[in-house]
């Protein structure tokens, strides 16, 4: 497998207890690739992302981010070698002002240690950062704003400012267009376009909704029963007639 993939997993099994939930998985992702990681429900996927995200070890196998060995770190770990993930369950401090919200992880990151957030708001070079973050996100607009009073999609978006605040080259996505509604979906989709084209982010997803896959990924992997199924094209993976079985006997397309 190539060396120089920005994410690179070899041979990759978990077990709970006796039970193998995923096993012997190998794949390889570019700089700046759309990939997306789908299969039914109970097929591995949380665990899989648990297990290269620090969240426990794997029982087995290796995760390579940029070259370098990080199997096995704890999260916090990981996030310092550049890969971020974005949870599901929405991880913000609501009472917190959008700009607050992003200025917390860049304060940690630069361990820079601040009593109150006036210091903190008093250093230019992390104020901004965070508001370059937030016009990515097309959030500069709303910076002083209490995260409790924005819409559910500006959420999202205020913690996908916090993960990309960090400059991840790695971005794995919990189902990022979970709950939202068909324009906020759109417009998330467009921005994880945007975002990988213009800053070579790379971004890893999860995601139920194969009308986001299929529009989204420049490649899918498939798991099943904890084995990697398929990966490839959505082309490739749409006719793969393993993967329509696996889904009982669906049509796996973008109508989901
Ligand atoms: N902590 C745990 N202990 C024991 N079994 C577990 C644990 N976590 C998950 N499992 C089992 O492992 C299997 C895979 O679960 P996992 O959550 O990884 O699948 P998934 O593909 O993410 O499913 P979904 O799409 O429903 O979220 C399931 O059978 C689940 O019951």
């Amino acid at each position: 497998m190539n060396a120089d993939k920005v994410l690179r997993i070899e041979n990759l099994s978990h077990s709970y207890g006796k039970f193998k939930v995923i096993e012997d998985i190998s794949l390889g992702i570019d700089k700046g690739e759309l990939s997306a990681l789908i299969g039914p429900n109970g097929a591995g996927k949380t665990t899989f992302y648990n297990a290269i995200s620090g969240k426990f070890p794997p029982t087995r196998g290796r995760v390579f981010l940029n070259g370098e060995d990080i199997t096995g770190l704890p999260s916090h770990r990981v996030v310092g070698k550049g890969m971020c993930r974005s949870f599901q369950i929405t991880n913000i401090f609501s009472e917190l002002t959008v700009i607050e919200n992003v200025l917390t992880p860049l304060a940690i990151q630069q361990r820079k240690h601040y009593k109150l957030y006036g210091n903190l708001f008093r250093d230019s070079q992390v104020t901004e950062k965070a508001m370059f973050t937030l016009e990515q996100v097309g959030l500069a607009d709303r910076a002083k704003h209490v995260v409790s009073s924005l819409a559910y999609g500006d959420k999202r978006l205020v913690e996908m400012a916090i993960v990309l605040a960090r400059d991840p080259s790695v971005v794995l996505l919990d189902e990022p267009t979970a709950g939202m509604n068909p324009e906020e979906t759109e417009n998330m989709i467009n921005l994880i376009r945007l975002l990988a084209k213009n800053s070579g982010t790379t971004f890893f997803i999860t995601e139920h909704d194969m009308k986001v896959v299929f529009s989204l990924s420049e490649k899918i992997y498939v798991l099943h029963q904890g084995l990697l199924l398929a990966q490839g094209t959505p082309e490739e993976i749409r006719s793969n007639v393993h993967v329509q079985e696996a889904y009982l006997g669906r049509k796996v397309n973008a109508q989901g």
